[in-house]
């Protein structure tokens, strides 16, 4: 049994969907390039209807501190996920200059990749494995991509930490159980076409990793 996050929320519906069902963060992304991105007055709007006790998420990339002071002045968020290539201590000044806690995405394809997981626990409040997104991709993330899950078993971090990265109802048991996750983190994997969120996938999702 893992906690779920699910990414790229853009209709109130679908946040009560993942609420309802069990999901206990739930993640709005400001980067303009994702058919995911809300601007911050449809996040405002939205975070409205975030129940209590569920974590609002605010997912950027590769932010300048303009972006997220704009951001953080329209719209309550809980945390912050950083999904580019912001360094340690980047990581740091966004910690520092939003007072909330981030979450860094980390990509991996092999085990070369894992030492860097160290490092950003130096530094993250929490650490989220995600698939390394392929060269000609658009997006650093939430293409529906994994990865070889066995790189995991066994490791631990500093940190709490998230698994992501082509997760779906169907997969996301087997991922747990090869990884041991404690938290399951999807958007594609929830979506009929790219950006369109399904309550029946959202809800299946949410059952298939509390089995
Ligand atoms: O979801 C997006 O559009 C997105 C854009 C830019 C960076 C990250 C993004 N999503 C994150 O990517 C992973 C994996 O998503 P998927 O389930 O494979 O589609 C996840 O952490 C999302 O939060």
């Amino acid at each position: 049994m893992a906690q779920v996050k699910i990414c790229g929320l853009r209709q109130a519906d679908h946040i009560a969907a993942a609420a309802d069902a069990g999901a206990r963060y739930v993640g709005l992304v400001f980067f303009p390039k994702s058919p995911r991105a809300v601007s911050a007055p449809e996040a405002a709007a939205l975070a409205q209807h975030v129940p209590m006790g569920i974590a609002r998420v605010g997912l950027f990339v590769d932010p300048d501190d303009s972006l997220l002071d704009r951001t953080l002045g329209q719209v309550p968020l809980d945390m912050i996920q950083l999904h580019g290539s912001e360094s340690p201590d980047r990581v740091a000044a966004v910690k520092a200059l939003t007072g909330l806690p981030v979450i860094k995405a980390v990509g991996v394809a092999d085990p070369d990749d894992l030492p860097v997981l160290t490092n950003y626990g130096l530094v993250a409040d929490m650490l989220l494995v995600d698939a390394k997104p392929p060269r000609e991709a658009e997006l650093p993330g939430g293409n529906g991509l994994s990865f070889d899950w066995r790189l995991l078993a066994g490791r631990r971090w500093l940190r709490p930490w998230m698994l992501a990265g082509g997760l779906t109802a169907q997969n996301v048991a087997e991922a747990i159980r090869l990884t041991g996750a404690p938290v399951v983190d999807v958007s594609s994997g929830v979506e009929t076409e790219p950006g369109q969120k399904d309550e029946n996938l959202i809800r299946a999702f949410v059952a298939a990793a509390n089995r």
